[in-house]
This record gives C-alpha cells, structure tokens and sequence, in this order.
C-alpha cells in the first residue's frame, strides 16, 4: 500500500517530479505517481484529495507549473501533511510557481520546497514518515552520514 501519493498537474512535470519518486525508491517507500490537475480534472482531484487519507496515503507531494493551485487546493481539501513543488515553467523562470505554491493563507499550509528540487520533497516526505516508521529514520541518518562524509572528503585541485 502506497505510503506517499505523488501528483502532478500535467505529464509535462514528470521530468522534474521524477527526482521525488527516485528518492522514495531510493530509502524503498512505496508510493504512487499520478497525474492530477485542479484546473483540468477537478472533480478527480476533489475524489483524490478526499480518499487519499483511507487508502493509507500519509503524505502528499504535489508538483505544478505557472499557476499552480494543485498543491494548495489539495491541501484544502485533506489534514494530511502536503509538499509543494514549484515546477520551473517557460515564461517566468518558476517565479508564478513558486509564488503561488508557497502563499498559502492562514489554516491551509503547503511546505514549499525550492524550483524544480523535487529530491527534497522526496527527503521530506521520508522526513515525515520517520516519526511513525523508524526504519526510515535509520536510514535518513545513515543518508545524513554519507552527505557527512562526502563533504569531509572533498578534495579540490586549483
Ligand atoms: N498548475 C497546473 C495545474 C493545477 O494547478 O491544477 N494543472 C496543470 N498545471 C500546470 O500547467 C503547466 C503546463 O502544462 P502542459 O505542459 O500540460 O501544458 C504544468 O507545469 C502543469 O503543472
């Protein structure tokens, strides 16, 4: 049963939402990929938003361009915990993405990662799940040691 739901307002996002899906198979959380768009398919975002929670979904990572109200309109619609990804878009770099995922009034938050990094919202997601599922929190510290020692041993030439 898919722990995380990742969605997307259109196929063209998939190049970008892919890095959320490659982390979750990366520290083996099973999700699932769907196209969803508040302002294409509203009626199927209505019903995915509503049942996500009794399929046993626990987070939400919602990626959209331009004006992305998928996100926003997601989370209004579910408690569950929902990360937006602004997907950087043609005209305006990402901006009106990220504008519009990350404004979110008063009682209706979105966690908003940076333009087009939708590995972290994967990071987070597994972040999230690691208060319940303590195999994820083993991981995520063994993952913080490598990025460690990685660092650590950098050797530059110059
Ligand atoms: N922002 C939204 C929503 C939404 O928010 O519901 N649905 C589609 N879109 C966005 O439109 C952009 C262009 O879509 P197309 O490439 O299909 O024309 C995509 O980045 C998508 O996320």
């Amino acid at each position: 049963m898919p722990l995380v739901g990742i969605i997307m307002g259109s196929k063209s996002d998939w190049e970008t939402m892919k890095g959320a899906s490659d982390v979750l198979k990366e520290f083996q959380v099973d999700h699932e990929v769907k196209v969803v768009s508040a302002h294409r398919t509203p009626d199927l975002m209505f019903q995915y938003a509503k049942e996500a929670s009794s399929r046993g979904i626990e987070v939400i990572i919602a990626g959209a361009g331009g004006a992305a109200h998928l996100p926003g309109m997601v989370a209004s619609l579910t408690t569950l915990p929902v990360i937006g990804v602004p997907v950087q878009s043609r005209t305006l770099n990402g901006i009106d993405s990220l504008l519009s995922i990350v404004q979110m009034p008063y009682g209706v938050p979105v966690a908003t990662v940076a333009i087009g990094n939708a590995r972290n919202a994967g990071l987070l997601a597994v972040r999230i799940l690691s208060i319940k599922h303590e195999e994820f929190r083993i991981k995520l510290e063994k993952f913080s040691e490598e990025m460690r020692r990685d660092v650590l041993n950098s050797v530059l030439e110059g």
